[in-house]
This record gives structure tokens, C-alpha cells and sequence, in this order.
């Protein structure tokens, strides 16, 4: 672990409509892009609000570059950049509108790098927030977002609603910024393409809970799926990573540990006919759905 955490999440805990979250300890460290992943109603957004301050009720604590979130001073706000989904009351304004608001609280702003954003997404300057549709509101969001050349962004669900030509536009600005500026990205999403394409880490949220961050390329080298020579394995239970085992005319299991599983199966002479990642997508599902440490299939 490296310096001050951009996000420093400590026992966070919060309650709404019977729904409670945490605790929550999530440590994130500078320039690289986390997404928050897990299924509808986990609390994804109410993590971000709470770290935002939007949401008070909670316990624990929560600091962003080293400073407490409930700060409410210029040296706090203008290093954080918050996304929300959708952006409440803004029917009324034009983006013009909304930059005059945002501005003044971020100093590195410029408007010309605004401009040239609005205009890559091919966003109407003067009409009104209300009259656009789900995807220009999105991409309002993220213009403002981006704008801000804050440090920290956490975004709720950036791409949601967003055509493919503006998802594109998207990456590409966030791949640009990163030769001018250290930004620390979380984001959250249901899209197994967003995370493909745009995550270094991968955090879960599950019952209230987070597991992780997963190193995104680790975890897709690690899970894999193996066939066997063999009819039965002598000691499942005893093999490492093993989550799941299918005994039939052509064995399979699969396994968290690759890397182990392999070093224990060639250790007790069982040949591995074929060895394959798993997709992210199945990875992902295993991962956020997985309640007990081993499935058995007959
Ligand atoms: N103000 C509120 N009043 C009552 N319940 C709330 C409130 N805010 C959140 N909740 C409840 O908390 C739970 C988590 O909501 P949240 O919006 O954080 O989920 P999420 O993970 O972002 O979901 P999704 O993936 O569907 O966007 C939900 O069951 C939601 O109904």
C-alpha cells in the first residue's frame, strides 16, 4: 500500500427502507479504476452517497485524500467528482447552466476542455436538461463529471443508457486524461464490457458486504476450468480451489486457484486433458452468487 488512499473506507454502516449495508472497509489507491459490482438492491449507490455525504446516517468513517468526507471545505470538494444516477433536480437548467454552478467549486475546470467534451458526446449546450433523453442525460453526468479534473470520481453507472459510438468516447476520454492527470476511478455497473474494458479492479458488494478488491487480471488468470483423464478424483475435498466438480464421461472441475489445482493434480499423476479460463462474465456470476465453498454435480 502506497501513500494517502484517494477513498478510505472505515466500518461504514447504514440502514434504509430495512435494507442495511456493511460494514464496509474498502481501501483504494491512486490512479486506477475499481468497479463496484453487485446485484440490484446491494447498496451500491447508498456506498456512494455515503461517501459523498449525501447520505449522513451512517457510522464509521469515510476519508477522501487523508481528509474526513464531512468537510465540507474547498480543499475536500473540488478533489472529488460524483456521478450520480440519475442527476436529481437539474429538469430546469442547460448545461451552460450546470457549468456555471459546478465551476466554481473545482479549480482546474476549464471551460474549453468542457466545450470540447460537450461536443464529443454531441451534446446541445442550451436545452434543457428535462427534454433529454436517458442517454444525453448520461452523458451530461459524465461530462460534468470529467470536467471537474477531480482526482477521485465515483460514478453510478456511467455508461448505463449510453450508444456505442458514446461508450467508445467515453473510454477514449478517460484514456486520454490519464496522460495529464492521476485520477482514481469507482464505478459501479452492470456491464461485464464495462468492467472488461475498463477496470483494474474489481470490488464486490454481497449481502451488505464487500469482497475484494480483485485484481481483474489475476482473477481472470486464476479462476479456470479443467478436464480429466481420469474416471474419479480420489480426494476432491482435498484438492486447492476446487468450487465445483462434474463427474462424468469426460471430468471437469473448476477452480479459483488455478496455478494450485494444477501443481496438486500433476502432483498425484491426474492428467489434464484441457485447461481453459473461465469467461468473465461466468467468473462474475460464480463470484456474486457463490454462497457455500464447493458445488457437487453427479
Ligand atoms: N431512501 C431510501 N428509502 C428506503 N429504502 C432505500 C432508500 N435508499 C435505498 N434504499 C434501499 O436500499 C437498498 C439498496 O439500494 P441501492 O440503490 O443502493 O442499490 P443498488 O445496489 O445501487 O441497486 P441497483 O443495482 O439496482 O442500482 C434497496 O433495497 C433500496 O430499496
Amino acid at each position: 500500500m502506497s501513500g494517502v488512499s484517494p477513498l478510505h473506507i472505515e466500518q461504514l454502516t447504514t440502514e434504509a427502507g430495512g435494507f442495511r449495508l456493511g460494514p464496509v472497509n474498502l481501501r483504494l489507491e491512486p490512479g486506477l479504476i475499481y468497479a463496484l459490482v453487485g446485484p440490484n438492491g446491494s447498496g451500491k449507490s447508498m456506498l456512494l452517497k455515503c461517501c459523498m455525504n449525501l447520505i449522513k446516517t451512517y457510522t464509521g468513517h469515510v476519508s477522501l485524500f487523508g481528509l474526513s468526507s464531512g468537510r465540507e471545505e474547498p480543499s475536500v470538494c473540488e478533489r472529488v467528482a460524483f456521478s450520480p444516477d440519475p442527476l436529481e433536480g437539474c429538469e430546469p437548467f442547460t448545461l451552460l447552466q450546470m457549468e456555471s454552478f459546478i465551476a466554481p467549486w473545482y479549480a482546474a475546470w476549464d471551460h474549453r476542455d468542457f466545450l470540447r467534451r460537450a461536443e464529443q458526446f454531441r451534446l446541445p449546450l442550451k436545452k434543457r436538461y428535462g427534454l433529454l433523453s436517458q442517454g444525453e442525460r448520461k452523458k451530461i453526468a459524465l461530462t460534468l463529471a470529467l470536467s471537474t479534473r477531480a482526482p477521485l470520481l465515483l460514478l453510478d453507472e456511467p455508461t448505463d443508457g449510453l450508444d456505442i459510438a458514446s461508450r467508445s468516447r467515453f473510454k477514449q476520454m478517460l484514456v486520454e486524461d490519464a496522460d495529464t492527470l492521476e485520477r482514481t476511478i469507482l464505478l459501479t455497473t452492470h456491464s461485464v464490457e464495462d468492467i472488461r474494458k475498463l477496470a483494474d479492479y474489481i470490488v464486490l458488494l454481497k449481502n451488505g458486504q464487500i469482497e475484494g478488491p480483485y485484481e481483474k487480471d489475476a482473477l481472470t488468470e486464476s479462476w479456470r476450468r479443467f478436464w480429466l483423464s481420469g474416471e474419479a478424483l480420489p480426494d476432491i475435498a482435498g484438492i486447492p480451489g476446487v468450487v465445483e466438480y462434474s463427474q462424468s464421461a469426460f471430468p471437469q472441475l473448476v477452480t479459483r486457484d488455478g496455478a494450485a489445482t494444477m501443481a496438486y493434480l500433476t502432483g498425484h499423476g491426474i492428467e489434464i486433458t484441457k485447461d481453459q479460463p473461465l469467461s468473465l462474465d461466468e467468473l462474475l456470476e460464480r463470484l456474486l452468487h457463490e454462497q457455500t465453498p464447493m458445488e457437487w454435480k453427479g
